[in-house]
């Protein structure tokens, strides 16, 4: 699909789905429950549709509510699916699934579109296969598969992606025996603390080190069946956040819980120190406010930002550093490099870094971009077309509906001047 997108102001309110990771935990959390589990305000989308979809694949049985999905677990013995299970663009569904197939006595095939099969699998099909598993795949990619059950022991596993430890500790409390996980680094720290925030509300047993590098996991232990409200997604919001700071007269952002674990919400405070005028009162407003300002800001921590700060960089006053953050060439695509091509040729000034790129700000031109099929690229280039000079036609924009299928309908909603081509 070719959107085009014409300059246009921005306001009103915007009600932000439900987020990604919680949602995604939830069902791996529900499929390994015994009993029937409830996940409220479920966010609906192509990633987690493929997620909901596994889950049924290994036994779930799944009743959808407007407001809710009712999830009946397999207390932890997955049915055999007898085909390959494919998690089309989700490299954290597929990797929650990858260690959970491994507690299974028999083998389990997995596969995804083809951005998935370029996603970093070999660190984490490594650490399993220390605890007992056996792979078989041509290049520690997808497509492989994979046979349980695990026993426990020690491992360790690659920190580049916070994913892999997720997936450990959502697995390895589950195994009969007990179980130590090492890492020597660990980017992303906030979404271990998503994760832990799902264990503990389970009364799941672990010790882990205070830098996050040690991990002492029980073995013997079991998820129960739960209820649980799906918060906002901060990573989504970002979208409209950086549109209000750029080409906004007003927007209430609704629906965000500061108190919980997800580290996107540091980048209402990056947008901040760039000179965006937010207001937290009942619901968080961004004020109609001058230009931004260029400024060093580190994303190791919120690496799904660096798409629309990228543009928030490009259209601030002055040099703007993202650092920190190599992490984000191993996401759906390489997002260094396809920020910057696609910025590029819209007008920006940018250097690219290993782990980051630095960018000279002033002003966007409309042009012919392309998502890459990354659903953030997508989104964020709509974003930079809002407050660029001139037209822009985005290629292949249904890539949003990954993590955000109404954010066309919605920003529309807001006054965004939108045309869907063909
Ligand atoms: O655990 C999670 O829910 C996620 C972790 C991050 O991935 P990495 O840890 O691979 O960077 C993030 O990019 C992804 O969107 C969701
Ligand atoms: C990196 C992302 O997702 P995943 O790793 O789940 O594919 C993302 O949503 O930006």
């Amino acid at each position: 699909m070719k959107l085009l997108v014409k300059p246009s102001r921005i306001c009103g309110s915007i009600a932000v789905t439900g987020s990604k990771s919680h949602t995604i935990r939830g069902i791996a959390a529900a499929l390994m429950a015994d009993g029937v589990s409830t996940l409220y305000a479920p966010l609906e989308s192509a990633d987690t549709r493929s997620t909901l979809e596994a889950a049924k694949l290994f036994g779930a049985k799944v009743r959808e509510f407007p407001d809710r999905w009712e999830i009946t677990g397999t207390g932890g013995r997955f049915a055999d699916p007898g085909r390959t299970v494919d998690l089309g663009n989700s490299g954290t569904g597929l990797r929650m699934l990858t260690s959970l197939a491994a507690l299974q006595g028999f083998r389990i095939g997995f596969d995804g579109d083809a951005s998935l099969r370029t996603r970093l699998m070999s660190g984490l099909l490594g650490a399993l296969e220390k605890l007992g598993a056996t792979v078989e795949s041509s290049n520690g990619k997808c497509p492989f598969s994979i046979r349980g059950p695990l026993r426990g022991g020690a491992t360790t596993v690659d920190g580049t992606t916070s994913q892999f430890l997720t997936s450990l500790l959502f697995a390895l409390p589950n195994v009969g025996g007990d179980s130590t996980v090492d890492l020597e680094f660990l980017h992303e720290k906030p979404y271990i603390d998503i994760t832990l925030s799902w264990l503990d509300s389970f009364g799941i047993r672990y010790r882990r080190s205070d830098d996050m590098l040690h991990w002492e996991i029980p073995g013997g232990q079991h998820i129960p069946a739960f209820r649980r409200v799906i918060p906002a997604d901060f990573s989504t919001a970002a979208f409209p956040l950086v549109a209000a700071a750029l080409a906004g007269d007003g927007v209430e952002i609704r629906n965000l819980d500061f108190s919980d674990a997800q580290g996107d919400k540091h980048v209402f405070r990056l947008l901040e120190e760039m000179g965006a005028v937010i207001e937290r009162g009942g619901q968080l407003r961004v004020l109609p406010g001058g230009r931004l300002a260029g400024c060093v800001l580190d994303l190791n921590s919120t690496p799904d930002a660096l798409p629309v700060m990228a543009v928030a960089a490009a259209l601030a006053d002055g040099e703007t550093r993202l650092e920190n953050v190599p992490q984000a060439r191993v996401k759906e695509t390489d997002r260094i490099a396809v920020m910057n091509a696609e910025l590029t040729r819209m007008g920006a000034d940018i250097e690219e870094l290993p782990d980051g790129m630095i960018i000279r700000g002033g002003r966007l031109h409309g042009a012919q971009v392309h998502s890459h099929a990354d659903h953030r690229i997508a989104m964020a280039l709509a974003v930079a077309a809002l407050a660029a000079d001139g037209e822009t036609v985005i290629e292949q924009a249904e890539a949003a509906s990954v993590t955000y299928p109404g954010f066309i309908r919605d920003f529309r909603e807001l006054g965004a001047d939108f045309t869907v081509m063909e």
